[in-house]
């Protein structure tokens, strides 16, 4: 920063030493996005608000996922959400041996573009690796013409493939690397595997159901499992039918088993949409407050387990922030005060991870977390330019990103950060205006700072002016409140100061209508 103190005239001086627009001095905690109210309470090293309490949960409506605990339910509406989360677990308890089916499509309009399958199958097993307990112990890449049909495989690679997993008895279950298997389909392959056989949706939700903390995270992550519920009913139903133990009507109803059921799921399904709009309207009032308290937002966006977190912890300093070698990490969008050498407070907001073939399901549900990125100031695209298919992961970004039709001026003005640079002896970017950086060894830091800084203050049309403003009066203290106040600089036989500040133009505009002249 300080190359503007380097600047200063010989004269008496003042630094800001308390005013809520400067720097937190200790490092600001971080709170859940929607918590942002607590900004305008005290600023941001005074902020009180919910990111305090234990945000625990139950995830799998029995199983808790590792490192959670039990939320208190405050009010008769949370237990109705309580009861929303309730749920049958998803996958198997315990340790599992995997084994991971991925199909090799390497022709025809479904073959994957840009990838290989060695990158799918490393993406695949780190899904897995994520899970508390589980291990793949055996991985088959099997070519397929045809991955939607109802085995996946042809008949010759079929029976070979049955042939080695029912050879394997240490193998306990089947990751099958597809999107989403029909019901039929994960029938029939369990009959003939002997094991459970999972698609990549029902694994990607599962780590979803783990790490989702707030209220808002857990029940989109409910919603997002409402198509698999579906599929799973018609599933169950039929089986019932065969065994002959279900009644095909529910007494005097009129339903049928099937009919109660699916009413059910709509009622579920209406009342999680509608716990998750009291949410969204609690968010939009809470952002209209943040937006007339004008802290700039930085969205951090990126593939998962890129150092978005890490990141953002080198930048605030916020030590509460835990990044991890894990996909998915991040489920809760929080928001973290920084301060960049202009001396502006900015909040960076923490993203859910995006990945390559992830359920269309799951980013829709989390559309309304999202929404923050939307309204945020400035986008900063973080990348892991150590990763071999980092291309692959930036395509995969900016089409998401495309997807959830962001303004077209945040798009255009996307800051793109090269992380991870240090794994990369010899790192230079070979685009254009990206910043290269080591979030983890801190490197390259103030350069990003600076670029941030200038962004900011483009994107938001704040600008440095140097005021003269006279001491008797309230000016100076009317810019520390609505300003960010960068120096002051004493003349004392004039009984002023110059004052150089970082002003919007309509803090700039009521300045000049409050003091004339
Ligand atoms: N070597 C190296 N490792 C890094 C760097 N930045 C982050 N990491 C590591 O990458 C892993 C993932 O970091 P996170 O910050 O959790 O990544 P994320 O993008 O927030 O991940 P999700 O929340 O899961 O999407 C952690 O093990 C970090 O220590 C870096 O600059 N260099
Ligand atoms: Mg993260």
């Amino acid at each position: 920063m300080w190359a503007l103190r380097a600047a200063v005239r010989p004269r008496f001086r003042l630094f800001p030493l308390c005013c809520s627009r400067t720097a937190p001095r200790a490092p600001a905690p971080s709170f859940p996005a929607r918590g942002l109210a607590a900004v305008g309470r005290g600023g941001p090293g005074n902020l009180e608000g919910p990111w305090g309490r234990g945000r625990g949960l139950r995830a799998d409506g029995g199983r808790s996922c590792a490192g959670d605990d039990e939320e208190e339910p405050e009010d008769a509406d949370e237990d109705a959400e309580e009861e929303l989360l309730q749920r049958e677990p998803l996958l198997p308890a315990g340790t599992q041996r995997v084994c991971l089916v991925h199909p090799d499509v390497k022709w025809g309009p479904r073959k994957p573009q840009m990838t290989r399958a060695e990158w799918q199958v490393a993406e695949a097993t780190a899904l897995v690796h994520t899970l508390d307990g589980w291990s793949v112990v055996q991985t088959m890449v099997v070519s397929t013409k045809s991955p939607d049909k109802k085995l996946v495989f042809g008949k010759g690679n079929f029976e070979h493939l049955t042939e080695r997993i029912r050879r394997s008895p240490d193998i306990t279950c089947v990751f099958l690397n597809v999107e989403r298997m029909a019901a039929p389909t994960k029938k029939e392959l369990e009959a003939a595997w002997g094991v459970e056989v999972f698609d990549r949706f029902t694994v990607v939700l599962h780590i979803f159901r783990c790490n989702a903390r707030t209220k808002e995270a857990r029940l989109q992550v409910a919603l997002a499992e409402i198509p698999l519920l579906r599929s799973n009913l018609k599933r169950d139903v039929a089986h019932l039918h065969r065994g002959g133990s279900g009644s095909r009507y529910i007494m005097g109803s009129g339903e049928s088993f099937m009919q109660v059921q699916q009413r059910l799921l709509k009622e579920k399904e209406a009342k999680i949409r509608k716990a998750l709009d009291g949410l969204r309207k609690k968010r939009h009032v809470l952002r209209r407050q943040r937006t007339r308290r004008e802290f700039p937002v930085v969205s951090m966006v990126g593939y998962t387990n890129c150092g978005k977190t890490t990141l953002i912890k080198a930048l605030t300093g916020d030590t509460a922030l835990q990044p991890r070698d894990r996909l998915f990490a991040t489920l809760d969008v929080t928001a973290h005060a920084g301060t960049l050498p202009s001396r502006l407070t900015v909040l960076y907001v923490d993203t859910i991870g995006f990945l390559s073939q992830l359920p269309h399901g799951l980013i829709e549900s989390f559309a309304a977390t999202l929404e923050d990125v939307a309204h945020s100031d400035l986008i900063v695209h973080v990348r892991d330019v150590s990763h071999p298919e980092a291309e692959l992961q930036k395509a995969s970004v900016v089409a998401t990103l495309r997807g959830l039709r962001l303004p077209a001026p945040l798009l255009d003005s996307m800051l793109e950060v090269h992380n991870k640079v240090d794994l990369v002896p010899g790192y230079h970017p070979t685009e254009p205006n990206v910043v290269p950086v080591s979030a983890l060894l801190g490197h390259g830091l103030q350069e990003l700072k600076a670029e941030l800084d200038a962004a900011v203050l483009k994107a938001t049309g704040r600008q440095v002016l140097t005021l003269r403003v006279r001491l008797a009066g309230a000016q100076l203290s009317w810019l520390h409140q609505e300003a960010t106040v960068q120096q002051v600089d004493v003349i004392p036989e004039d009984g002023a100061a110059d004052v150089r500040v970082v002003i919007s133009h309509s803090a700039y505009g009521k300045f000049r209508k409050l003091f004339p002249g």
